[in-house]
């Protein structure tokens, strides 16, 4: 700091993305602006949890005896409203970074999203914007902030716009906040009515009830007096609490706006003690596939906070959202001691195996909420398929699928209705269930009423490659290897015989031996079809080999190793029966098949213009143009 900064007021423009994100809150008509207040309780909250966790090592921090709390100051006459807490407070860097920036991944995304949306004021009612929020009803806003255990106090303002001043506080502001942050809001005209200690009051008892650290409402007449009950809920009897009490925890725990669709509150006792808070949300966050893949889970030592981030769950539950308070833990734990604690350790495996068993029952009892969950989460849980091995089955059963025979399927359901001589699951990997329906790897299952798997999640290419089964069925992928379904029988036998009469099919030998010289390289080999019925071929993995769907998926990101695929040919299609005659045009048709079959996986052709040359040549030959 220069002794300039140190002694005058300086402006500095806000990060694009936060110029852009207030110009969308000021310009969009907006009902619900109470959430404001909500977030502006939320992080005074956690500047009490930060500055009580910092005290556990520096106990001077809270020495003057002042408790961690929030204060709601109205003023009707010169229009302003303030919310002060005694918590962490921030010095002059923190102001300028915490306040001008978003770090936050989910808001950014949030706001790519609310740029794009038609709609986007109704999205800023379902997602928190945080701090800049405010700006919806205050057209200037004075932060002045002592960080705790420090002797400047920093004033940071803004009326929206470009940007926002910091300067020294003065000497009364010094005098006035010995530690923490005091956030006054000039209101619009608009926006009065939170003046109003009564609507103050419905704020607070809707949204920030939970909230651990008394909220004080300081009226201009009358004494001030607390309006939450600041009681850790999750340290509560269950009996004790209705399903708008847990609403409401859920909302202030997780910031979110939604319903929880899943609640699980319980206190382990044993070895270990601690109480368990968490909640399956009913939509989706925005960072979910964030590449972090960080969980949400808080974790409490005897009711204080100490971290967010300490991995409590698997990242393949990082949805859940809640508190895990313990018992045992040492306050003063570190966040290499987080990483491990063998007592941690424990924990997070005993949870987890909670939150599956809850999913499990939730999915017999309450299908409907299940399936909520399963469409948000299915394709984050199924993550654990391939990371979490212990609990493959249980993850496997959880699964529900698209399949050929219906939507939200289970592996229960598909092994109780197999067919006759059936001994293996199917699936079939690709990017829509649309495509994936007409892919002709299909045919020969459909041709025997064989209910196939139709897998279209990024995740699905990367847990099907490990052999898996259920209830000692393989799972076992249409696109790859020899399917043998000679034992399962036809849906209609007759009119197959029918057809084996009418076209009693190609020489083989001949066939794959003129194709096999053709196409050289370009294919490991060449084989008759048990897959097919109606389409000339298809490209299928060797039995060893990746499947197709995850080949394409590394090779998009440049880390395919190229394994080269088994072109599949329909020995009755009248295509291929024409081939070992053709002589002439063999060669071409030869490539069309394998071109096609690309075609048909969604893939282009190595060639694109020589394919259509050569279907051109071959149609106008036919024509006899
Ligand atoms: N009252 C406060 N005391 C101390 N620090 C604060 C206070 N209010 C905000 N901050 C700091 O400013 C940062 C940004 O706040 P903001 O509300 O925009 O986002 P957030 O709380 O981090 O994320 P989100 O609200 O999206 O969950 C906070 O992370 C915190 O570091």
């Amino acid at each position: 700091m220069t002794a300039d900064t140190a002694t005058s007021a300086q402006s500095q423009p806000f990060q694009a993305e936060v110029a852009e994100l207030l110009h969308l809150m000021v310009h969009s008509v907006y009902s619900e602006t109470d959430i404001f207040l909500r977030e502006l309780i939320s992080n005074a909250s956690d500047a009490c949890d930060k500055l009580r966790y910092e005290a556990i090592a520096a106990p001077d921090l809270m020495a003057d005896g002042t408790p961690p709390k929030i204060r709601i100051v109205p003023d009707k006459k010169a229009g302003a409203l303030s919310v002060i807490d005694s918590g962490i407070g921030m010095d002059r860097q923190e102001l300028i970074d915490n306040l001008g920036t978003i770090a936050h991944s989910g808001t950014k995304s949030f706001l790519s999203r609310l740029t794009e949306a038609k709609d986007g004021a109704g999205l800023i009612g379902q997602f928190g914007v945080g701090f800049y929020a405010a700006f919806m009803v205050a057209d200037r806003i004075v932060v002045t902030s002592r960080r705790a255990g420090t002797d400047q106090v920093w004033v940071w303002s803004s009326s929206g716009g470009s940007g926002f001043e910091i300067a020294p506080g003065s000497e009364e502001d010094e005098k006035r906040i010995t530690r923490g942050t005091e956030i006054v809001l000039h209101l619009k005209e608009d926006a009065k009515k939170y003046l109003e200690t009564y609507e103050i009051e419905r704020i607070v008892s809707a949204y920030s009830d939970n909230i651990q650290f008394p909220i004080e409402l300081v009226p201009e007449e009358g004494e001030p007096r607390q309006i939450n009950s600041a009681s850790a809920l999750w340290q509560r009897s269950k009996s004790e609490l209705t399903p708008e009490d847990y609403k409401q925890a859920y909302r202030a725990i997780a910031g979110a706006f939604d319903d929880p669709a899943m609640t699980l509150h319980y206190r382990a006792e044993g070895r270990q003690s601690y109480a368990v808070l968490l909640f399956a949300p009913s939509t989706k966050p925005f960072d979910l596939f964030e590449p972090s893949r960080k969980g949400k889970v808080k974790l409490y030592v005897r009711r204080v906070f100490i971290a967010d981030d300490a991995d409590l769950l698997p990242a393949y539950l990082r949805f859940i959202r809640g508190v895990i308070d313990s018992e045992d833990l040492p306050l003063n734990i570190s966040r290499e001691m987080l990483q491990n604690n063998p007592q941690l350790a424990q924990i997070r495996k005993a949870v987890t195996g909670r939150v599956i068993g809850e999913l499990e029952s939730l999915s017999e009892k309450e299908p409907e909420v299940f399936t909520k969950i399963w469409d948000a989460f299915g394709s984050v849980i199924k993550e654990g398929l391939w990371e979490d091995y212990e609990r493959r089955e249980k993850l496997l059963a959880l699964s529900r699928f698209t399949t050929t025979s219906g939507e939200k399927r289970s592996l229960k359901q598909y092994v109780e209705d197999l067919k006759t001589n059936q001994t293996e699951i199917y699936y079939l990997t690709g990017e829509s269930v649309d495509r994936l329906k007409s892919n002709p790897k299909l045919e020969s299952a459909t041709a025997r009423g064989i209910e196939v798997l139709l897998l279209t999640d990024p995740v699905d290419a990367f847990w099907t490659s490990a052999p898996l089964d259920f209830g000692g069925k393989p799972l076992k992928s249409l696109s790859q290897g020899d399917v043998d379904f000679g034992l399962i029988p036809l849906l209609d036998e007759k009119s197959q015989e029918d057809k084996d009469k009418e076209n009693p099919g190609a020489d083989e030998a001949a066939t794959i031996a003129v194709i096999k010289d053709t196409l050289g390289e370009r294919v490991s080999d060449v084989r008759a079809s048990q897959r097919l019925t109606s389409s000339a071929s298809c490209l299928v993995a060797g039995g060893d080999g990746r499947d197709r769907a995850l080949e394409r998926l590394l090779a998009q990101q440049n880390r395919g190793v190229g394994t080269k695929p088994i072109l599949e040919i329909n020995m009755r299609h009248p295509l291929v029966a024409a081939i070992a005659g053709a002589s002439g045009d063999a060669r071409d048709l030869s490539f069309l098949l394998l071109e096609q079959a690309q075609i048909l996986d969604g893939e282009l052709p190595e060639d694109p213009a020589a394919f259509a040359s050569r279907l051109n040549q071959l149609v106008l030959r036919g024509l006899k143009l």
